[in-house]
């Protein structure tokens, strides 16, 4: 982390390695009084096969900021690019398809289907969208999440983090270029969000996926390659190699000394 590093582009990387960046990036939300400038002309570059968190205090940005990479939100100002598709100025099909072919999504609720098992649920979005999965990358994803005896069950048969670490497996599932995690670990068990993360990392090191977390936790934030911190919508700072404690530290200074209310590792 340097001072030097605050003033330039955030997470700059090598042209051709970039999974996906914004230039001037701005989002307003609302007019007149009652507006609030979520984004503020953030430069920032996602480097491909990297895991990269997100962090801030809250309201600084930091799912707006997701959204409007993941073509979720429109913008205010600004460009976006997927890969070398600039998305800024698709339309709602075009966005729509490219979200469907290019980018996986998990959330903090899972959003299983509680009437699909979990081998249906993986495959819903490919299924949905008339493609068929590749078995070999289907079969190594389920592998390395640790489901193969699970597939037959329901979610209401599985535990949260297998509930999880299923949704991890549908976000893999079409190999997408990029996949986005709000608050992964946000409703599991310590022991379950540990295990979410392993497979997240495992997802970048063994599969080769890029992936752009957003968390409040710092001990989450320490499994990633790099921190970008978020401060009144704007990028203020990263942290390349962090660890959960330089994290908790770095999150201090945003609160005069004091740990952030929903920081806890
Ligand atoms: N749909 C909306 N309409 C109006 N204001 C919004 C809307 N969505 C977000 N905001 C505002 O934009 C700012 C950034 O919100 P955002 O949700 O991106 O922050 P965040 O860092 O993800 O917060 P948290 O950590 O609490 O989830 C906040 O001031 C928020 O109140």
């Amino acid at each position: 982390m340097s001072t030097a590093a605050a003033e330039q582009p955030h997470g700059l990387v090598e042209a051709g390695d970039v999974a996906a960046r914004a230039r001037g990036l701005t989002k307003a939300y609302g007019s007149g009084e009652t507006a609030v400038l979520a984004l503020d002309s953030v430069d920032v570059d996602i480097a491909r096969g990297r895991f990269t968190a997100v962090m801030g205090p809250s309201g600084s940005g930091k799912s707006t900021l997701m959204h409007c990479l993941a073509g979720l939100d429109s913008v205010s100002a600004g460009q976006v690019w997927l890969g070398d598709t600039e998305i800024t100025g698709l339309r709602d099909k075009e966005l729509t398809r490219l979200r469907r072919d290019r980018i996986g999504f998990m959330f903090q609720s899972f959003n299983l289907i509680p009437t699909l098992n979990a081998a249906e649920n993986i495959t819903l979005p490919m299924d949905i969208a008339g493609r068929t999965p590749d078995a070999e990358w289907l079969k190594q994803v389920i592998d390395t999440l640790g489901l193969g005896d699970r597939l037959k069950h329901r979610p209401a048969q599985l535990s949260g983090g297998q509930q999880q670490r299923v949704a991890c497996a549908r976000a893999l599932a079409s190999r997408p270029e990029l996949i986005f995690a709000d608050e992964p670990t946000g409703n599991l068990d310590s022991r379950a969000g540990l295990e979410v993360l392993g497979f997240l990392r495992e997802a970048v090191d063994d599969l080769g996926q890029t992936v752009v977390m957003v968390t409040h936790d710092p001990g989450a934030a320490g499994h990633s390659d790099l921190v970008l911190f978020l401060g009144d919508g704007r990028l203020v700072d990263e942290m390349p190699q962090p660890t959960a404690e330089a994290v908790l530290e770095r999150m201090r200074l945003f609160t005069g000394g004091n740990t952030p209310h929903n920081s806890q590792p």
